[in-house]
């Protein structure tokens, strides 16, 4: 593919873009883009990553590599940079989370680990802080280390606070090190992420030709969301790049910080440019909230969290779109089915669809919107907790066998065509136009004859687990395992296949057809509900969220800067509306009812009240 000039290169998909964006995306120093909600920091990656690619600024063959901290972020900025320049460019673009940056080095690098460090090739993920504190209950039994104990939470912490190898001396030092010897040599290995982390450093740390390779293939890294950044993920980050030639872009928004309860780096901006001499950029603009939207944020980044970096709306709106509300309600009973009504109107006669909708709760999911989910499915409007799908639905090889479905059983899947198709040029990667044209009518004959053999009214559980199995050998798991690092390890590939064969045989024995399976599989007409955690990065035409109340924000006297930055996010996810409701009673988690106030988070309320821009509205069903 030609290279285009630098100077003739313009912004892909008629996107205009501010002078500093432009000014970052054309730096070829390393830069930290600050900028609020909806400012286009993502869009700036993915069209800085077609500006590297398309002008050849990324030279062939070295590679992007762009980390992020959810799987779903990480996914979407892969999606972008496929729309901005095409399949081909986009393959020199390595879009993943830190946990599976980490987990890949240790995957294909294991053998380069130290003697004492070595881990077994099928080591197993101990995803539960129990699994690590029962190694430390069973080496120091005097000592209480259960999860709410007094010592649990400093000695998580200090588990993997260092880099390896761990210092042995003291008597914590060496329970430590114990410890960490434990879980290395059990069968198989026990690790969890952190530690993954820790030894992947490890490996980089002791072996200079990794570390040589590894920063000879990334002439670019990007980092998105890095106000959410950690000790030990910047000490990762800098293990692998720091000093090389590498050139680093760094993008964040300090009033989204909603990760220091999981060890984000307070100082994580300065230590970056300290570090990286790293020029600090603003961006003014907010493209995605309505104009009104725009000015209660503005308002809230003063008056709530302090600061000054205040955004400018689009133009495209009109200055008198977007509305807040904050909506009161005797009870969850009576909250649930006034937001059905009032969301069934939205959809039935605003032309809503399901998916412009989101529910928001900050925690707990089952006890804010639990009794709300069944409601509504109950009564016709589907809605379900979207934490448990968007891992699956974020996995490519999930995506393939879901459109090759598609592509067998529905008329229409053009959309499905494409997807499918580019994930097999991916992992027919060394085959020339031609052959791909062969694999291409191939792949149609192989289309037809599953059609044939498997009519849809013949379709039953063990039909569906082999149509998976064609499906993925089709592609072949080797030829998979090779060029999607992340599937290297066969046990983790294996294992997302037969949780969607699990979750589409679940799906069809509901709704009784394949089509009706797959859509609810990919959530097609069925509003998320989902945690403001989850939630970032994403936007939604209107956002409720759910339990604006002291119960909710339990930690807020503890800790308000982060629980206002929580609010913050979830009032940003909002194109055009947003709806806050308080319930004056709401259930724990073991049903009992409680009284709910709003004395704590009261400046929260009074801000959103002095904004002179929120309705506040005592509902009832009457209405
Ligand atoms: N230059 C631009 N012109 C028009 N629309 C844009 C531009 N940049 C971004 N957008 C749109 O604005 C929305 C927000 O962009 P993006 O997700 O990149 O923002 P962000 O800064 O990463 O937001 P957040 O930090 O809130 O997740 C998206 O719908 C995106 O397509």
């Amino acid at each position: 593919m030609k290279a285009i000039k630098t100077e003739e290169w313009i912004p892909a998909d008629g996107f205009e873009l501010e002078d500093n964006a432009l000014l970052v995306i054309k730096l070829p120093d390393n830069s930290l883009v600050l900028a609020g909600p909806g400012a286009g920091k993502t869009e700036l990656l993915a069209q800085k990553a077609s500006y590297l690619l398309q002008t050849n600024c990324c030279k062939f063959p070295t590679r992007i590599l762009a980390i992020s901290f959810k799987r779903d972020a990480a996914f979407n900025l892969k999606e972008r940079v496929k729309l901005r320049c095409g399949d081909e460019l986009s393959r020199r673009f390595d879009s993943i989370t830190f946990d599976s940056f980490a987990k890949q080095i240790l995957d294909r690098f294991r053998l380069a680990l130290p003697k004492d460090y070595g881990i077994s090739a099928d080591y197993e993920i101990a995803m539960k802080d129990n699994e690590t504190l029962t190694y430390y209950q069973n080496a120091d039994p005097d000592t209480n280390y259960e999860v709410r104990g007094a010592a649990a939470p400093i000695t998580l912490k200090n588990h993997t606070a260092d880099q390896l190898p761990l210092d042995k001396r003291g008597a914590t030092k060496k329970l430590r090190y114990g410890v960490w010897q434990d879980m290395l040599r059990a069968t198989p290995s026990q690790l969890n992420f952190k530690m993954i982390m820790r030894l992947a450093e490890l490996i980089i740390n002791t072996n200079p030709k990794i570390k040589a390779y590894l920063q000879e293939t990334y002439q670019y890294v990007f980092l998105d969301e890095f106000q959410d950044a950690t000790d030990l993920q910047y000490d990762f980050f800098k293990s692998c790049f720091l000093g090389s030639g590498s050139k680093y872009t760094a993008v964040g928004d300090d009033k989204q910080r909603i990760m220091l309860w999981a060890g984000a780096l307070d100082a994580v901006f300065d230590d970056f440019m300290k570090d990286t001499g790293a020029i600090r950029l603003p961006l003014k603009m907010n493209f995605r909230c309505a104009p009104r939207l725009v000015k209660l944020l503005n308002h809230l980044t003063e008056h709530l969290l302090g600061k000054t970096d205040f955004a400018i709306p689009s133009p495209k709106w009109n200055e008198e779109e977007g509305e807040c509300f904050v909506w009161v309600f005797e009870n969850p009973e009576k909250e649930t089915e006034i937001l059905f009504k009032e969301i069934k109107k939205w959809i039935e006669f605003d032309g809503l669809k399901p998916r412009d909708i989101c529910i928001l709760v900050k925690q707990k999911l089952e006890n804010y919107a639990g009794g709300l989910i069944r409601y509504f499915n109950e009564n016709g409007i589907k809605a379900r907790d979207e934490n448990a799908f968007q891992d699956l639905l974020t996995q490519e090889i999930s995506l393939y066998i879901i459109n090759v479905f598609y592509m067998i059983f529905k008329k229409k899947a053009s959309d499905s065509k494409a997807i499918t198709f580019s994930f097999l040029s991916n992992v027919f990667t060394e085959f020339e136009d031609e052959q791909l044209l062969r694999l291409e009518v191939f792949f149609h004959k192989f289309i037809k004859q599953l059609i044939k053999d498997y009519p849809q009214e013949e379709l039953d559980e063990a039909k569906l687990k082999t149509l998976v199995n064609l499906i993925v050998e089709f592609a072949g798991r080797d030829r998979i395992r090779a060029f999607y690092p992340a599937y290297k390890n066969s046990k983790y590939l294996n294992g997302i296949i037969t949780e969607l064969t699990e979750k589409l045989i679940e799906s069809y024995n509901l709704t009784g057809t394949i089509i009706g399976a797959l859509d609810q599989l990919v959530g097609n007409d069925t509003i998320p509900v989902m945690t403001v955690h989850k939630s970032k990065g994403l936007e939604y035409h209107t956002v409720i969220f759910i339990g604006l109340e002291d119960g909710a924000f339990w930690k807020f006297q503890e800790n308000p800067n982060e629980d206002k930055c929580t609010f913050f996010v979830a009032l940003s996810r909002a194109k055009e509306r947003v709806v806050f409701t308080f319930s004056k009673q709401r259930p724990n988690q073991y049903g009992r009812m409680f009284n709910q106030s709003i004395t704590n988070i009261q400046v929260i309320l009074t801000e959103l009240e002095n904004s002179g821009i929120v309705k506040m509205e005592e509902k009832s069903l009457a209405e």
